[in-house]
């Protein structure tokens, strides 16, 4: 049970979390901080939060818990904010997509020993974005990953992991430079490539015949490019090795496609291809058999 939660940033995230804890009764109050006071506004209405401050330091005062779920580049500049109005014993946790900078900077910023931050990564969202878009059955079944150093102080991970496991969510921990490196090639990698491949589009002359004609797969593929541009241009900004990373590896990969399309090799087309195919054939039967 948590007296007070405070949600910095009241967006899809935010929201989602604070509707789910809201319908099983797990917070006495929930209070929401941003900049916008039009969209705390709107999420008091839409009764995701029960009130809402603009002044961080005064958001904090008297939490027992505080989520930060703003886009990563914004987070910096929160932790300074909240630092001298955090209560001792508050927990510090996140939502961020990235988990190597925002340790870092809350090392920065609180101190390398401070043991109340537990970063955490909710893996689950969609492509919109904004309080509107927030539903309390988001994180059902969903994976939560935890990324506590050798020093995050126990019962603090076990609160934020009840926090979570009231949403409906499953429960992972694991060191902040696999899950970087993890991220960076399931979830930061291919939003790249479907930014990129409609940046590609965009430049070419026969563009408009290209869109007007584009069948099912184009929409597939493309559905996360309608995602927020600051959000993943803070993502790809922070996790800024590992994707360099995996683009490299793509690269090399999409090299390999070129030649052989170039050679004519149908042969090693077809076996590049199935061996893929029955990848991406077995991930989806996992992942069907875990929603049962
Ligand atoms: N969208 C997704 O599918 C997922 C997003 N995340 C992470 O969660 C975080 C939030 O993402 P969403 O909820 O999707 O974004 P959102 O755009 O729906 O919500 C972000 C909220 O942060 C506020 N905000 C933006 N800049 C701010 C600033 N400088 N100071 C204070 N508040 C600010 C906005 O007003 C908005 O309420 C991001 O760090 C993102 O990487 C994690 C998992 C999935
Ligand atoms: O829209 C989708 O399919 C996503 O992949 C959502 C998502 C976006 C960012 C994350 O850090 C985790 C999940």
């Amino acid at each position: 049970m948590i007296n007070k939660l405070v949600i910095f940033g009241v967006g899809l995230i935010g929201g989602s979390l604070a509707l789910a804890l809201r319908e099983a009764h797990f917070c006495k109050t929930v209070v929401g901080c941003s900049r916008n006071a039009v969209h705390l506004q709107k999420a008091v209405e839409l009764g995701v939060i029960d009130s809402f401050s603009l002044d961080p330091a005064e958001a904090v005062r008297d939490a027992d818990m505080v989520l930060l779920a703003v886009p990563m580049g914004a987070m910096r500049h929160l932790l300074q904010q909240i630092k001298p109005a955090l209560p001792a014993d508050a927990i510090l946790t996140d939502a961020g997509s990235t988990k190597g900078s925002i340790v870092a900077e809350v090392a920065q910023v609180f101190g390398a020993n401070f043991t109340r931050f537990v970063p955490g990564h909710p893996i689950a969202g969609r492509e919109k974005s904004g309080v509107e878009a927030a539903i309390a059955d988001l994180y059902v079944n969903r994976r939560v990953i935890l990324t506590p150093q050798a020093h995050t102080d126990a019962d603090a991970v076990a609160k934020v992991e009840a926090m979570w496991r009231v949403t409906g969510a499953v429960l992972e921990s694991m060191p902040v430079e696999l899950h970087d490196q993890v991220l960076a090639a399931t979830s930061h990698l291919p939003h790249l490539l479907a930014f990129s491949l409609v940046d590609t589009l965009l430049n070419m002359p026969q563009r408009e015949d290209i869109l007007r004609y584009a069948a099912g797969g184009f929409r597939d593929f493309t559905r996360i490019a309608s995602s927020d541009p600051v959000m993943w241009r803070d993502i790809f900004l922070t996790n800024k090795e590992a994707i360099l990373a995996v683009i490299a590896d793509f690269q090399d990969n999409l090299g390999n496609f070129y030649d052989m399309i170039a050679a004519q090799d149908g042969e090693a087309l077809h076996q590049c291809m199935t061996r893929a195919k029955q990848a991406r054939d077995n991930y989806v039967a996992q992942f069907e058999k875990q929603e049962q």
